[in-house]
């Protein structure tokens, strides 16, 4: 700017007959501004006012030499200078015997062996146990509404102090009492409910169940899905009044 300025007082730029309405003179550029040979040097009457960014990298950049010359990325160029992997068992294969073995190997050490198979079934351990099918409107749902419903499913007027001995009796199908962290419940409203079957229910029926209970599904909440089958509390043998 300051040199266009310069140029402007030098007389080097020339300027337009003022016009008779304008007080302010008009500056014509009347011929293209000189070509940038773009060697950092200014030329007489060049512009400096340019706001257009450098380019970046450099034009002459390592950078740019170096990606102009293949797009591949270095690491690809690399390996395809390697030597390919050795061919298994090509080198001293027998004619007439196939080289690829397909059988499993033996040792099973081995981190090229083959995946075990999946035809068989898996060793299950310990006891076969799981969920049954429950006849339809003996889901859980099903039994959460019967609770909710308010029937009587104690079968009991008020509740009980229950000792081994009583409960014990109390082991029938139609009739069967269980105690669970020393709670009593009749389990036969529940029996056609519960998911792990009738069956495998009537083995606590009479009993302090909950060891078994523990063992089987501790993640489930017995107070809660029993609470309006209680019956009464367990208590300890009373002792023998002879
Ligand atoms: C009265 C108390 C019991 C209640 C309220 C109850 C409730 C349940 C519930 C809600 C399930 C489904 C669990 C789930 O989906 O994760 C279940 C499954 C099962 N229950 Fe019970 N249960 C009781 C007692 C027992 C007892 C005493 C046994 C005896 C072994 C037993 C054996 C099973 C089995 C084998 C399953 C299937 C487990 C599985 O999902 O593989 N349950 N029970």
């Amino acid at each position: 700017m300051t040199s266009y300025l310069r140029n402007w007082w030098t007389g080097s730029i020339p300027i337009a007959e003022p016009s008779t309405t304008a007080s302010i003179p008009t500056i014509e550029r009347l011929s293209p501004p000189p070509e940038d040979d773009d060697d950092g040097s200014k030329t007489e009457g060049e512009d400096d006012d340019d706001d257009s960014p450098p380019a970046f990298p450099s034009l002459s950049s390592a950078q740019r030499v170096q990606t102009s010359k293949s797009n591949i990325p270095t690491i690809l160029s690399d390996s395809a200078l390697m030597p390919p992997p050795p061919l298994p068992q090509l080198a001293n294969r027998v004619p007439g015997v196939p080289a690829i073995r397909l059988s499993a190997p033996q040792s099973a050490s081995s981190s090229l062996a083959l995946p075990p198979t999946t035809t068989k079934a898996p060793v299950k351990l310990g006891k076969k146990r799981g969920k049954v099918a429950l006849a339809p409107g003996f889901g859980p749902l099903d039994w959460a509404n019967l609770k909710a419903s308010g029937g009587d499913l104690r079968g009991v007027d008020q509740l009980q102090r229950i000792p081994p001995s009583v409960l014990k009796q109390h082991n029938k199908r139609d009739d069967a009492w269980s105690a669970f962290n020393g709670k009593v419940y009749n389990i036969t409203p529940y029996l056609s409910y519960h998911p792990g079957g009738e069956k495998e229910l009537m083995r606590v029926a009479g009993r302090d169940g909950t060891k078994l209970f523990a063992s089987t599904h501790a993640w489930v909440n017995v107070d809660f899905m029993l609470d309006s089958c209680l019956v009464g509390f367990l208590i300890p043998e009373p002792a023998s009044d002879y």
